[in-house]
C-alpha cells in the first residue's frame, strides 16, 4: 500500500482543532496579547501583517496564492504566535536563496518534529550550525552521492521488474497509486535497510507502513504546539502528544532491531552492497573528519530522513505523472514512441537508456512544476535580521517559499495552467537551484540532496512502464472525470487512487 495520508483521521484532526481547540485559542487571545513570548522580535515595522491563522485554511499553497494575487510576492501572516513570510516570485525566493542564503538557512524547531526525529537531530528538520552541517555533508558525500545512487540501480532495476510483473498480474484495471506507492517504499527500504518492505517481510509485520502513514499525518496536521509555542502543553490533552510518542516509540523500535542485525558479525559485509545503515554505522563507530561523534539517536534521525523525505515525494511524482499522461493522451505516446525507439525491442529499459529520452525527462520536471511533492518546500527560520526589498524581516522568522505558486506563475510561464512537456525541450531550466522559477527541490544551502536518487527513481519506473504497457482509463470513466483535488499533508497527494487498464505491449 502507498503511503496516502488518511483524509478521515487528518480531517478529524482538523474537527478537533476547530471545535475544540479554536474557541480555547479565542478565550487565551487577550493573555497571548498582553504577554508575548518574550522570545519573539517584534514585527518588522515595514511589512503589513495581512492575515492570520484563520487565513491559512487546508491547503496552504492556494491560500498562499491567493493572498499573493492580492497582497504582492511578499507578505507576512501571523500565524498563532509565529510571525511567518510568505515568498511567492522567483525574483524574491531567489534573495532568499541566493543573496541571504545563510541567513534564511534554518528550520523553525517543530513540535512534531522534535518528538519524531530524535529533537530535531536529523538533517531536515536540524536547525542550521556545525551538527547540521556535519549531517549535511554525510548526506552528501556519503549517503546520497553520485556514486552511492549508482550503486542502488541494481535494485532500481529489480523494483521495477517487480512493478511490472505486479501490474501484469492484476486483471484488467488496477490500482496503479497503490502499486507505485510500494514501488517507491521497497527502493528505500532495500538501499536505506538492506531488506525488502513489501514482501509480507517482518518489517512490515512491525508496522512500518502504518508507522510511515501515521507519521505523515501527524506531521502534515495541525500541532498547537508549532503555531502557539507557549500552549504547547495543551498537545497533551488533544491526543497529538501521546500519538506522537508512540509513533516515535514504534520508529525506535524498528530501527533498534534493524540496527542489531546490521551490527551481527555472521552478517556479510560487501563494499558494493553497503545499504545506508551500513554506511551510518562505520562512520559511527570510526567517526568522521568533524568533531562532533554520531551517537545511534542520531543514527536512526537520519535514516528516519531518508523514509520521510525520500519515500512519499518520490511516489507523487510518479503518481501525479501517470495521471497526467493518462489524461493527454498525446503527450503519453510522444513519450511512448521516443522509449519505444531507444529500447527497441528489448523489455527492459536500463539506467543508460534514460539519457537518450529527452521527452521523458521533460515530462519529469512538467510533472514537478504543476505537481511539486513539497508546495510549500519545507519551512524555514531566520537566523538573524535580514532586509528584503527593503522590508526588515526579524531573525526567528519561519517562511514559506510557495513552489507550487511560482511553477504557475503566468510572468515566468505561458500557459502556466496547461501540461506540456514541451516547454521544457531545448530549454535550459532546470531543478538544481539556479532557475528561481522552478524550484521543486527548493535551492540554496539546504536544497534537497536526494534529487539524483529521487530523480533516477522516478525516471525508470516511468520509462519502464510506460514500454511495458499502453494505458487506458477504465471503460465509462473519461479524463474529465478524473477527481484532480489535492490533499496537503507535509507532501501534497492527489485525493483519489488512479486506476488504469494496462495493455501490455509484449505478447
Ligand atoms: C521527487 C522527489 C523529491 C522531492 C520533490 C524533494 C523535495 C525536497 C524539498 C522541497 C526539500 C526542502 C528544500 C529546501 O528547504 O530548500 C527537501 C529536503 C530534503 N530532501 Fe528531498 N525531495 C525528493 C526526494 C528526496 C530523496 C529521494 C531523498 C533521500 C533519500 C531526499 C532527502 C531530503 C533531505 C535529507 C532533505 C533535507 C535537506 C536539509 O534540510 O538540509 N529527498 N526535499
Amino acid at each position: 500500500m502507498p503511503i496516502l495520508p488518511s483524509f478521515n483521521e487528518s480531517f478529524t484532526s482538523f474537527f478537533t482543532f476547530i471545535f475544540f481547540i479554536s474557541p480555547l485559542i479565542l478565550l487565551l487571545i487577550p493573555y497571548l496579547k498582553s504577554k508575548p513570548n518574550k522570545n519573539l522580535p517584534p514585527s518588522p515595522p515595514k511589512l503589513p501583517i495581512i492575515g492570520n491563522l484563520h487565513q491559512l485554511g487546508r491547503n496552504p499553497h492556494l491560500c498562499f496564492r491567493r493572498l499573493s494575487q492580492k497582497f504582492g510576492p511578499i507578505f507576512l501572516l501571523q500565524l498563532g504566535q509565529i510571525p511567518t513570510l510568505v515568498v511567492s516570485s522567483p525574483k524574491i525566493a531567489k534573495q532568499v536563496f541566493k543573496t541571504h542564503d545563510l541567513a534564511f538557512s534554518s528550520r523553525p524547531f517543530l513540535f512534531s518534529a522534535q518528538h519524531i526525529f530524535y529533537n530535531c537531530t536529523d538533517i531536515a528538520f536540524s536547525p542550521y550550525g556545525s551538527y547540521w552541517r556535519q549531517v549535511r555533508k554525510i548526506c552528501i558525500l556519503q549517503l546520497l552521492s553520485a556514486r552511492r545512487v549508482q550503486s542502488f540501480s541494481l535494485i532500481r532495476q529489480q523494483e521495477v521488474a517487480r512493478l511490472v510483473d505486479r501490474i501484469s498480474h492484476s486483471k484488467d484495471r488496477v490500482n496503479l497509486s497503490s502499486l507505485l506507492g510500494l514501488y517507491a517504499n521497497d527502493v528505500l527500504c532495500r538501499a536505506a535497510l538492506g531488506r525488502e518492505f513489501s514482501a509480507g517481510g517482518e518489517y512490515h509485520l512491525h508496522g512500518f507502513q502504518k508507522l510511515l502513514e501515521e507519521y505523515q499525518i501527524l506531521l502534515g496536521g495541525f500541532c498547537i504546539g508549532d503555531l502557539f509555542p507557549s500552549l504547547a502543553f495543551l498537545s497533551n490533552f488533544t491526543g497529538m502528544k501521546s500519538r506522537l510518542v508512540r509513533t516515535a516509540n514504534g520508529f525506535d523500535k524498528l530501527f533498534d532491531q534493524v540496527i542489531a542485525e546490521h551490527l551481527d558479525p555472521e552478517r556479510e559485509k560487501l563494499e558494493e552492497s553497503q545499504d545506508l545503515v551500513d554506511i551510518l554505522l562505520e562512520i559511527q563507530k570510526n567517526g568522521s573528519d568533524d568533531k562532533i561523534p554520531l551517537t545511534m539517536d542520531n543514527v536512526k534521525a537520519i535514516i528516519l530522513d531518508m523514509f520521510a523525505a525520500g519515500t512519499d515525494t518520490t511516489f507523487i511524482a510518479l503518481d501525479w505523472g501517470m495521471t497526467e499522461l493518462i489524461t493527454h493522451p498525446n503527450a503519453m505516446k510522444r513519450a511512448q514512441s521516443e522509449i519505444r525507439r531507444v529500447v527497441g525491442d528489448r523489455r527492459n529499459v536500463t539506467e543508460s537508456d534514460l539519457l537518450e529520452m529527452p521527452y521523458l525527462k521533460a515530462v519529469v520536471k512538467e510533472v514537478l512544476r504543476l505537481h511539486p511533492p513539497a508546495p510549500v518546500l519545507v519551512p524555514r527560520e531566520t537566523t538573524e535580521d535580514v532586509r528584503i526589498e527593503g522590508y526588515d524581516i526579524p531573525a526567528k522568522t519561519r517562511v514559506f517559499v510557495n513552489a507550487w505558486g511560482i511553477g504557475r506563475d503566468p510572468e515566468s510561464w505561458k500557459d502556466p495552467e496547461t501540461f506540456e512537456p514541451e516547454r521544457f525541450l531545448g530549454s535550459e531550466v532546470d531543478y538544481g537551484g539556479l532557475d528561481f522559477e522552478f524550484i521543486p527541490f527548493g535551492a540554496g544551502r539546504r536544497i534537497c540532496p536526494g534529487i539524483t536518487m529521487g530523480i533516477a527513481t522516478i525516471e525508470l519506473a516511468l520509462a519502464q512502464i510506460l514500454h511495458s504497457f499502453d494505458w487506458e482509463l477504465p471503460n465509462g470513466i473519461e479524463a474529465k472525470d478524473l477527481d484532480m483535488t489535492e490533499v496537503f499533508g507535509i507532501t501534497m497527494h492527489r485525493k483519489a487512487h488512479l486506476e488504469a487498464v494496462p495493455k501490455p505491449y509484449f505478447t
